[in-house]
C-alpha cells in the first residue's frame, strides 16, 4: 500500500526571541504561515522492519539525519509498529533555507504514518510528538496559521492573512539556524511587535500586516551574508508591500496584494538569485491533519 502527504514550507511573518533558556534553546513569539510550495512525500507500506529514506536531491541525507527518517522511528518505538516504510522525498522547498523544509517533511511523515499504519493519534499528539523532533516540527504537523511559543512548540491557531502573493528568494548561501542563534544580541536587537501581527490577522488588514513584519534575526544573518539585504533593496524597489527575512534565512520573502506586482519582483530577482518562486499563502489549517 501506498500514499502521498503534502509538506509545505512556512514563512515566519514575525519571529521575536525574548531570552535564552537554561537549555540552551530561546523562548520564542513566532507568527507563521504556510505557503503552496511544497516537498511531495510518498510513503510505501513494507512487511519487514525497515525504514528506506529515498530522494535523487543530492542535499537530503538518506540516514538517521532526515528528519523524515526521524519522525518514523520515534512513532516505531512509541507506538511498537513491527512493519516498516519506504519513503520517498520528492524535494521542491530549497534545503537549508529557513523555509522548514526538513520540519514538514517530518511532520508529513507523522501525519501519513498515522494513516498508513493505522495507529488512530490524534492530532494534538502528532504535534507534541513532532516537538520531540525539532522546534517547528510541532506547528508543520498542524498547519495553516499560528502563533508559536515557548521554543516554538507550543502553537495556537490564528487567522488566516489576508490574500496576496509571496514572493520567495533564496541566495545559494546555508546558514546554520544553531550559529544565528547564538550570535544573537537581545539588548541590541530589533524587536517586532508580535501583538500587532496577531491584532492585524484578527482584522484582517493587510496594511497592518506589512507595517508589523519583522524578524529578530534577521540584522544576524544579514551581518554574515549582506546578499539579504540587496535582495530586501531590490524587492522593495520592484514594488514589494513587505519584505522579511523568513526563519534563521537566507530565504527572502515579499508580499504584494497585485499579481502584476508580484511578477514584476519576480522578474526582477530570476538570474540574480538562483531559486525565485512565486506563491500564495495556504491561509487556514487544513480539515484533515
Ligand atoms: C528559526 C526557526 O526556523 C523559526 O521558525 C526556528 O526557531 C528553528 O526551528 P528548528 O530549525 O526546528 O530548530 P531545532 O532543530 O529545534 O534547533 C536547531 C538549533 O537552533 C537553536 N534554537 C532553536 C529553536 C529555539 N527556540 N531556540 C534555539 O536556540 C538551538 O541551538 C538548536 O540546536
Ligand atoms: N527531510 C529533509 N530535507 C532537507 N534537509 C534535511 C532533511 N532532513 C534533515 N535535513 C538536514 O537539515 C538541514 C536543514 O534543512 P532544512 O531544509 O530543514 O532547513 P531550514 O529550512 O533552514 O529549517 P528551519 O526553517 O526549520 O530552520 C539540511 O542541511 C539537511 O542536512
Amino acid at each position: 500500500m501506498k500514499l502521498m502527504e503534502k509538506a509545505p514550507a512556512k514563512i515566519n511573518l514575525s519571529l521575536d526571541v525574548l531570552h535564552k533558556r537554561d537549555d540552551g534553546f530561546h523562548e520564542v513569539e513566532m507568527v507563521m504561515t504556510t505557503v503552496d510550495l511544497a516537498d511531495r512525500i510518498e510513503l510505501e507500506y513494507l512487511d519487514e522492519d525497515r525504514i528506506i529514506i529515498e530522494s535523487e536531491n543530492r542535499f537530503v541525507p538518506n540516514d538517521e539525519r532526515n528528519l523524515a527518517f526521524r519522525a518514523a522511528k520515534l512513532l516505531k518505538d512509541k507506538y511498537g509498529v513491527s512493519a516498516g516504510v519506504r519513503i520517498f522525498i520528492e524535494k521542491n522547498i530549497p534545503v537549508a533555507a529557513g523555509l522548514a523544509g526538513g520540519s514538514s517533511d517530518a511532520a508529513a511523515v507523522l501525519r501519513g504514518l498515522n494513516r498508513l499504519w493505522e495507529l488512530d493519534i490524534d492530532t494534538s499528539e502528532l504535534a507534541l510528538l513532532g516537538s520531540e523532533i525539532g522546534s517547528d516540527v510541532t506547528f508543520c504537523v498542524l498547519g495553516g496559521t499560528g502563533l508559536a511559543k515557548g521554543r516554538g512548540e507550543k502553537v495556537t491557531e490564528l487567522p488566516a492573512p489576508p490574500p496576496c502573493w509571496v514572493v520567495l528568494a533564496k541566495p545559494s548561501i546555508g546558514v546554520s539556524t544553531a550559529t544565528v542563534y547564538q550570535k544573537l544580541d537581545l539588548e541590541t536587537a530589533e524587536h517586532p511587535q508580535t501583538s500587532a501581527m496577531i491584532d492585524a490577522l484578527e482584522k484582517g488588514d493587510f496594511d497592518q500586516v506589512c507595517q508589523s513584519v519583522g524578524n529578530v534575526l534577521e540584522y544576524v544573518t544579514t551581518r554574515l551574508h549582506p546578499q539579504v539585504n540587496q535582495i530586501k533593496d531590490q524587492m522593495s524597489q520592484a514594488g514589494a508591500d513587505a519584505v522579511l527575512m523568513s526563519g534563521s534565512g537566507p530565504t527572502v520573502f515579499a508580499l504584494a496584494q497585485q499579481e502584476t506586482r508580484a511578477q514584476r519582483i519576480y522578474n526582477s530577482l530570476k538570474g540574480f538569485c538562483e531559486e525565485v518562486y512565486i506563491v500564495r499563502m495556504l491561509g487556514n489549517r487544513p480539515d484533515t491533519c
